[in-house]
């Protein structure tokens, strides 16, 4: 547990760029430092290394101050990633991973087989050991980074917009490999970052802080999107925060239909005959997976023509931000339910979402008023 205690830090030319800031960050999670250009982030971050000293407070590791500690080890036990990897340029990938263990006396053959098992851990092809920096991409730049932060296996990660360098996709696919590899190694990660939807996406706590380095919010991302404390940390959640909350609810409950479902050697004009309403039905295939939707009213002897079904969502995996955005997208208003094999579980329509919605909010302020702990992102 890393313990901010009333911290300032006001530079030699009288800049406060953090003021009076208490923060309790504990293990085995991800707590994310957003806000605005200027207003303390990496500053507050680089106080917990000592690379910046405040001016007032302490910070507690482990119930321990900081500054009882030498400095090397204390750095020691803390990995840094920093915007564009910061790499060494004339090293290979395999040197750049192995530097702290090297740093750390670890034999030479030692450090590189812990670098090469890095690399694997952060989806590295092992071909890239012997290249250096500026053969890689950004993102990979970045996959590096990391490595490098967790060779000597630190409690503690502090990451400075580790990701802000690189295109939407990647930083996506980055965001999701982080999300993988804490849930292997369950370290106490600080993320600064100034974009909400990361913070949002990567944090189990999230901590807003506004100009001048003041703690405008510390919550869970779907606690913030539901009830932010002010008019400055709902402007800058930005807009659709009521549709973005919906990603912390899970699908798992939805009551999804199967009566409109039929697989293919179906007696169509018997079912045509039989149904008062003349939705459309969906079509699957002899595994039960989708194949495409049916007009029955249109029946010619055989289902010759299927409009395309667009994209299911994963029972149980997909948010209700999936479901409700594959139903508003479907032609009939239904989405697609599918388990893990792809096989269809049932229609969710846009009504059925919306239920859903209530029911699950329900549920979680029922929880909230029991303290269990805060929701993490679906998908
Ligand atoms: N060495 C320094 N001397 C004087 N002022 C500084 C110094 N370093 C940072 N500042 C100022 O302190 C404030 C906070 O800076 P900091 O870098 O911590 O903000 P940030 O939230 O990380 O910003 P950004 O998102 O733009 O990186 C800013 O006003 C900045 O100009």
């Amino acid at each position: 547990m890393i313990a901010i205690e009333d911290v300032s830090k006001r530079y030699a030319d009288g800049t406060v760029a953090v003021d009076r800031l208490s923060l309790q960050i504990p293990n085995h999670s991800i707590t994310v430092l957003v806000g605005p250009s200027g207003c303390g982030k990496t500053t507050t971050l680089r106080m917990i290394n000592r690379m910046v000293e405040p001016t007032s407070g302490t910070i507690r590791v482990d119930g321990e101050d900081i500054t009882r500690r030498p400095v090397n080890a204390l750095r020691q036990s803390m990995g840094y990633v920093i915007q564009n990897a910061g790499l060494f340029q004339h090293r290979t990938i395999l040197d750049n991973i192995a530097t702290v263990p090297r740093l750390l006396g670890w034999s030479k053959q030692r450090a590189r087989a812990r670098a090469a098992e890095l690399m694997e851990r952060v989806g590295l092809d092992p071909g890239m050991a012997r290249r250096y920096p500026y053969q890689l991409s950004g993102g990979q730049q970045q996959r590096v980074g990391v490595a490098r932060a967790l060779a000597a296996d630190p409690p503690i990660l502090l990451m400075d917009e580790p990701f802000s360098a690189v295109d939407p996709v990647v930083r996506r696919g980055l965001q999701e490999e982080l999300l993988r590899i804490q849930g292997e190694l369950g370290k106490a990660i600080v993320f600064v970052t100034h974009d909400m939807d990361e913070a949002i996406t990567v944090g189990d706590r999230v901590a807003v802080l506004r100009t001048g380095g003041k703690l405008a919010q510390f919550a869970a991302p779907d606690e913030l999107l539901s009830a932010p404390a002010d008019a400055f940390v709902e402007e800058f959640l930005g807009g659709d925060r009521g549709i973005r909350g919906l990603s912390f609810l899970s699908t798992r409950d939805l009551a999804l239909d199967r009566s409109q479902v039929f697989p293919v050697g179906t007696d169509w004009q018997h079912l045509a005959g039989q149904r008062a309403a003349q939705a459309p039905v969906l079509v699957t295939d002899a595994d039960g997976k989708p194949l495409g939707w049916a007009d029955l009213t249109v029946w010619t002897g055989e289902v010759r023509s299927l409009e395309p079904y667009g994209q299911g969502f994963e029972v149980g995996r997909d948010s209700l931000r999936v479901a409700l955005d594959r139903a508003v997208l479907s032609p009939t208003g239904q989405a697609v339910g599918v388990d893990a094999s792809g096989k269809v579980l049932g229609l969710a329509g846009q009504e059925t979402v919306a239920a859903a919605i209530r029911a699950a909010r329900q549920r979680r302020a029922a929880d909230t008023a029991q303290g269990s702990a805060p929701a993490k992102a679906v998908r």
